[in-house]
């Protein structure tokens, strides 16, 4: 033992045997999430050059498909034993959204470990440590050697934060997702704060919508017929008692989660000149978020309905309306939930399921038929998605690697289901 060191450190980097040496992953995950891949700028060329090098270790093929200029959608290949089964599709998004720093303890790209193992970063639990879990369990499975019947995908988007317009719901309907013959995906999920970790197997429909009041103009020193604001404020009363009503039932429900009522949250208002012009039009606009039970349908006659019933000529219109309500089977008779669950299980871990209650690229791979499980392996867990000192735990996260160890092997051996070659 040398004698003039005799605490242990926690950054690493000397060469003293005292010294706790860090996990190669969790050092691989701290450089990652040190990548500015935030909105509404994101520096995806830095996250491709990651990735690029990632893929020359693995001894894996990436292939790039750019969906619209600078939007690149980048997929890993490890073939399988038997090419021509569905293969496994390990989904994340490169992207990040944006910090208010001046609430956060630390700089939120320097990804800060404290001395309880925290690491602090926009992008620690949503989702760039599941990107690294996935890449690192691939790399322990590669170098013992182990090889799988089915094809395994790994695939980076950009652009989930914003819609994923230019993402995954454009590269869904392209040739090339056809020709990874998918069978099963896993993508993102949320932390839990207890002991159990959460699986979601569907998601609520985001719609946003504008709704436009027009009205009479004026002077602002008269009593003017019509007027914008008066529709406006109808509108906006609406929508907020049946905002009450929602909470109400989820307040009151044992068994309800935010994923099984619908959310309406009123997100922006514009219109306006001037303090004395009456204006001729006004806009609110709504996040509405819409449990796969509820009828899309007569949920839109209903906001008719509020826009009639608020005065003439209020017309809306949509931001984001997603219309796909399937849901993944999690019924024991599906051969792919039954692996994930009873792996899952083998481990000791409990599963509680639940709708997403915000969206993630997986509903695009659920509209178009293929089953889609979101799960962040993240138990005891704050869950801090998009908030201020988002944080995940390294052991969490190691142990989140050894969960894909398991998870990733059981879904790649799953036998030929039928239909399949
Ligand atoms: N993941 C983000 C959210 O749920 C963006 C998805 S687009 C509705 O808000
Ligand atoms: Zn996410
Ligand atoms: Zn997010």
């Amino acid at each position: 033992m040398l004698p003039e060191k005799d605490g242990p450190s926690i950054m690493g980097g000397g060469t003293q045997s005292t010294e706790v040496k860090e996990d190669p992953s969790v050092t691989l995950f701290r450089e990652y999430l040190r990548l500015k891949t935030v909105h509404p700028v994101p520096d995806y060329d830095a996250a491709l050059g990651f990735l690029d090098r990632i893929a020359n270790e693995l001894g894996l093929p990436m292939k790039k498909i750019e969906m619209c200029p600078g939007r690149v959608v980048a997929i890993m290949t490890w073939v399988g034993t038997n090419p021509a089964l569905k293969s496994i599709l390990l989904n994340s998004h490169t992207d990040v959204v944006p910090v208010y720093q001046e609430h956060w303890k630390y700089d939120a790209f320097a990804a800060v470990k404290d001395s309880e193992g925290n690491i602090y970063a926009r992008g620690t639990q949503d989702m760039k440590s599941v990107t690294i879990q996935y890449i690192e369990a691939i790399r322990r499975l590669k170098a013992e050697g182990k090889k799988f019947a089915r094809t395994i995908h790994l695939m980076f988007v950009p652009d989930e934060e914003v819609g994923g317009h230019k993402g995954m719901e454009t590269f869904v309907k392209h040739p090339e997702f056809q020709q990874l013959n998918i069978g099963f995906a896993l993508d993102e999920g949320l932390a839990n704060p207890g002991e159990p970790f959460t699986v979601f197997n569907g998601e609520r429909n985001p719609w946003w919508i504008t709704i436009n009041c027009p009205g009479s103009p004026g002077h602002g020193s008269r009593f003017v017929e019509n007027t914008a604001a008066e529709k406006l404020r109808k509108i906006i009363n609406s929508f907020l008692d049946f905002r009450e009503q929602e909470k109400l039932r989820l307040d009151t429900s044992e068994c309800f989660t935010l994923g099984d009522v619908t959310t309406v949250n009123m997100t922006m208002v514009n219109g306006g000149v001037a303090y004395n012009v009456i204006p001729a039009e006004m806009d609110v606009s709504f996040d509405l978020r819409i449990p796969p039970t509820v009828n899309l349908q007569e949920f839109e006659e209903q906001i008719k309905l509020w826009c009639q019933e608020a005065g003439e000529g209020i017309t809306y219109k949509f931001a984001q309306k997603h219309m796909n309500q399937n849901t993944t089977s999690t019924d024991d008779s599906d051969p792919w939930w039954k692996v994930f669950s009873s792996t899952c299980k083998s481990m000791n871990m409990t599963l509680t399921k639940e709708i997403f209650p915000a969206a993630t690229d997986s509903r695009f791979i659920r509209a178009v038929g293929l089953p889609a499980i979101g799960f962040s392996p993240m138990n005891h867990t704050p869950i801090l998605l998009h908030d201020h000192n988002e944080f995940l735990n390294e052991q969490v996260f190691l142990r989140g690697i050894q969960v894909y160890e398991r998870l990733v092997p059981a879904l790649a051996s799953v036998p030929a289901l039928p239909g399949e070659a």
